[in-house]
């Protein structure tokens, strides 16, 4: 782990020594829903932190919310010492955060590398089709296109490249969602579910990926569900309940957290699929 977190109090909202994003304040509703509702969150620079919690609990919301991709009702947040309020997620991501989204209908029809070129224009995603970008984006072609090819070596996808995005496999698909996130070089990325739906071979690799991030100094924030997936790789996890956070803490730490536990469990307890139940009672 490159910076110790060992001094930080292991509760909800708690200061970290050099945070590159912090909320005050942020709430979300839906109708008369609050799906999420964070009174102060800090994250810290160069770290892997996973924002965890059940199914429900706002980690999307949050993540939409501060990447530019959808707006709070009230707070405010900063990034690298920089108001960041409402910003759009084009905007963000020229200033260094990025957040990884599922390949779409319409990219899946495009190859591997436009799909890396496209990302270069920095999340506007498919607001700009090829046909439609920018004569300083042509200018730029080949540096573009060397990036994409140095980002589609490092993750094993340059024998795709020139495939239509759609014949990719499942967890292919889940290396060029990250790959398409570096082509701005961000300075945080924001993963959500990198691993869901992926066999545990390529889970291992991908968790390589993100510790090789981390270890160049990029901050790495992911949202999961799943805890375990979380805690052998997070250096700091957050947890999030009913649109709060409800714990914050090494893996460890959060792992016996009673709070942690009982949101977890408590989910369970509502959801009739997770308590095996198939049919509603009578
Ligand atoms: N666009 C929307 N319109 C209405 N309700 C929404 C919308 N987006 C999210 N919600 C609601 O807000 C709450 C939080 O949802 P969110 O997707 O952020 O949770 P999550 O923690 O990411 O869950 P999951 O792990 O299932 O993805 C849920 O009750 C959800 O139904």
């Amino acid at each position: 782990m490159s910076v110790d977190l060992s001094a930080v109090a292991a509760e909800p909202g708690a200061a970290k020594p050099d945070p590159l994003l912090v909320v005050d304040g942020v709430s979300r509703s839906f109708g008369g829903l609050t799906a999420v509702h964070v009174e102060h969150l800090e994250i810290q620079r160069g770290t892997i932190t996973s924002l965890i919690g059940p199914n429900g609990a706002g980690k999307s919301t949050l993540f939409n919310v501060l990447s530019g991709f959808d707006k709070a009702d009230s707070g405010t947040w900063t990034f690298d010492g920089r108001p960041a309020t409402g910003r759009a997620a084009h905007r963000m991501a020229r200033r260094g955060l990025v957040r990884t989204f599922q390949l779409t209908k319409t990219l899946s029809k495009m190859t591997v590398l436009d799909n890396m070129k496209l990302a270069a224009t920095g999340q506007r995603g498919e607001q700009v089709l090829p046909a439609l970008l920018p004569p300083l984006w042509r200018r730029q072609e080949k540096e573009i296109t060397g990036r994409a090819d140095e980002l589609l070596e490092r993750f094993r996808l340059a024998h795709m490249r020139d495939e239509y995005a759609g014949t990719l496999s499942g967890g292919q698909r889940k290396l060029l969602e990250m790959a398409r996130a570096l082509m701005v070089r961000p300075t945080m990325i924001m993963l959500d579910e990198p691993m869901a739906g992926v066999n545990p071979a390529l889970t291992q690799s991908l968790l390589g990926h993100i510790t090789d991030l981390r270890d160049e100094g990029m901050t790495v924030c992911f949202v999961e569900h799943d805890m375990d997936v979380v805690m052998g790789i997070s250096d700091w996890v957050v947890c999030l309940a009913e649109g709060r956070i409800v714990a914050e803490g090494p893996p460890s730490s959060v792992a016996k957290n009673p709070a942690v536990i009982d949101a977890y469990l408590g989910k369970q307890h509502d959801d009739p699929e997770a308590r095996g139940d198939d049919e509603p009672a009578e």
